[in-house]
């Protein structure tokens, strides 16, 4: 013992010394000698990973702003880490997510792989390769498709009705204010789980309209490490559950969210097992005991799947649904309420629209999409704050890619943002003001060539399944809120800088911003 630790001391300077030597070369290695070494970019992105930790673990979700710092300073294809080509040219998009099924682009499992946690088990948002998830998402798209939404509107209209409510009873006190910032994450927590369970977690019934989604945040903020330091993950699976909620509180109902959603696997395979038949099919249905046609009874992952993947599908669901839809309403309703002249086009077109007296049960999605002024309010909404902000990271495949007149080898990780594809000033003059008018532009090349950059939702296979949902909701809740009340005002205590977006996959607003409330007068 003795002997092996004077030995250590002995020989720790040759230890450093080809430690350094080692770290070195790979360094010039990356920067000057591997594939992407004439791809221009911040230098040391292009010897080290830790400056994508810096930006995303360290200062916290900010990447998509460096993305748009470093895109000025040199040019529209950029070296982001040793192995990360980032992409602003629009063009590029559809060649990446858009892609036929055979020669696709796949996810990158260093980016995807960590977000399964130590439970390990793929999603249908972090399954690597193509055709399984093919597989996988062929069973759940008439769930989510546009005739299922248009079957279950009730659901979105009933839970808006209530929000409306809510902000009533706040509203109608002298001086109250309505926390919507809350409330609407508690409205998209109710619709999900009501449409896709059959059986609503109730938020908007609680004190504080809140929880689940602090705690999908605060996992969110661990991506950039476990990314970064794979080997973290299995550490943070051995941390017991009651210290993860004494760090932070609100893993109280992330973990009881997590066994509601086990019931409810547990319930439906016994009543499966009974031969019970639901009164409403719900994805647990459809993933435990799949409906088969005669094009998917063959599929090997149509057939049961195992109770993990079920569970973890559910979560994911859930969790994919409620942060994105909940800041968009928002986001929309504090655009609105913050510029007079849109407030009274939009109020003037939803008068003329919806019948008087303004009641939500005689809202229908149909009667709403027919609102031109609505429909640019939501989609230039998404485009300023889309769910789903930052890079989203895809493998080249086995043919190789040419961009910008570089080629790169197969393995390659290449991304595109919605970011920087919604701040592209050639499509989207003055990309930062909020102009709804982009969308009901009589010219309507324009309109389709902005169309084609408005990538909120993803493209392709590996596409937002829940977009018909997300958009339903949306449709009812700006609708509702708006036409409720001619004086509705954004709490003057909020300002445009609480809106400023920061990214950890999900976008969110940083910690210290303000919450939006809404006030009347
Ligand atoms: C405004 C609201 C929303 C936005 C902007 C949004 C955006 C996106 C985007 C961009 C993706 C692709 C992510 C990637 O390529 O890695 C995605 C995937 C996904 N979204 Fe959404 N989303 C929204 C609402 C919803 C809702 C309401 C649900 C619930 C049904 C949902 C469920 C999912 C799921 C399960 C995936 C993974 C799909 C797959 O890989 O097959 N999203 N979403």
């Amino acid at each position: 013992m003795a002997l092996s630790f004077s030995l250590l001391i002995s020989i720790w300077p040759l230890l450093v010394e080809v430690c350094v030597i080692y770290c070195l070369s790979i360094a010039v290695y990356r920067r000057y000698f591997s594939p992407l070494a004439s791809i221009p970019g911040p230098f040391f992105n292009a010897i080290s990973y830790l400056p994508i930790l810096y930006q995303q673990g360290i200062l916290e979700g900010q990447l998509l702003h460096a993305l748009e710092i470093w895109h000025a300073q040199y040019g529209p294809i950029i070296r982001i880490s040793p192995n990360e080509i980032h992409l602003s040219s629009p063009e590029h998009y559809e060649t990446i997510y858009s892609n036929s099924l055979r020669t696709s682009f796949y996810k990158d499992p260093a980016f995807y792989g960590p977000m399964e946690g130590p439970i390990k088990t793929p999603v249908m948002l972090t399954m690597i390769p193509n055709e399984e998830h093919r597989v996988r998402r062929m069973g759940m798209n008439p769930f989510f498709s546009r005739r299922s939404v248009l079957g279950l509107e009730q659901i979105v209209r009933d839970k808006t009705e209530k929000l409306v409510k809510m902000a009533e009873q706040f509203l109608s006190q002298k001086g109250g204010e309505f926390d919507v910032h809350r409330a609407t994450r508690a409205l998209t927590v109710d619709i999900i789980t009501e449409y896709a369970y059959a059986k609503s977690w109730n938020y908007m019934d609680l004190a504080d309209w809140q929880g689940y989604q602090e705690a999908i945040r605060a996992v969110q903020t661990f991506f950039p490490w476990f990314q970064t330091f794979p080997s973290l993950v299995p550490v943070f699976g051995l941390v017991p559950d009651w210290v993860m909620v004494k760090l932070y509180p609100h893993f109280g109902k992330w973990f009881d969210s997590l066994e509601v959603v086990q019931q409810s696997v547990a319930e439906v395979k016994r009543d499966i097992a009974l031969g019970i038949k639901p009164p409403r099919r719900t994805i647990f249905h459809e993933l435990i005991d799949p409906e088969l046609s005669e094009t998917t009874k063959d599929l090997p992952s149509r057939q049961k799947l195992p109770d993990a993947v079920v569970f973890a599908d559910a979560v994911n669901l859930t969790g994919a649904g409620v942060e994105t839809t909940g800041a968009t309403i928002c986001r929309a309703l504090y655009e609105v309420l913050d510029s007079p002249e849109i407030a009274r086009k939009l109020r003037k077109e939803l008068k003329t629209a919806l019948p008087d007296p303004f009641i939500v049960q005689n809202m229908s999605l149909i009667e709403l999409e027919k609102v031109p002024y609505l429909t640019g309010v939501i989609k230039e909404t998404l485009r300023l704050s889309p769910g789903v902000p930052g890079h989203l990271p895809r493998v080249v495949p086995s043919a190789g890619a040419t961009f910008d007149g570089y080629t790169f080898p197969p393995g390659t990780v290449v991304s595109m943002s919605a970011w920087s594809m919604h701040h592209n000033t050639e499509i989207f003059p003055s990309p930062d003001k909020f102009d709804p008018t982009r969308w009901t532009d009589p010219d309507v090349d324009a309109v389709h060539a902005r169309e084609k950059c408005l990538v909120s939702f993803g493209r392709g296979t590996r596409n937002c399944i829940g977009q018909n949902l997300a958009m339903c909701e949306l449709y009812y809740s700006v609708a509702s809120m708006i036409r409720r009340w001619d004086d509705l005002k954004v709490h003057p205590d909020f300002g445009r800088e609480d809106m400023k977006l920061v990214e950890f996959l999900l976008s969110y607003h940083p910690k210290k911003a303000r919450k939006l409330k809404l006030v009347r007068g």
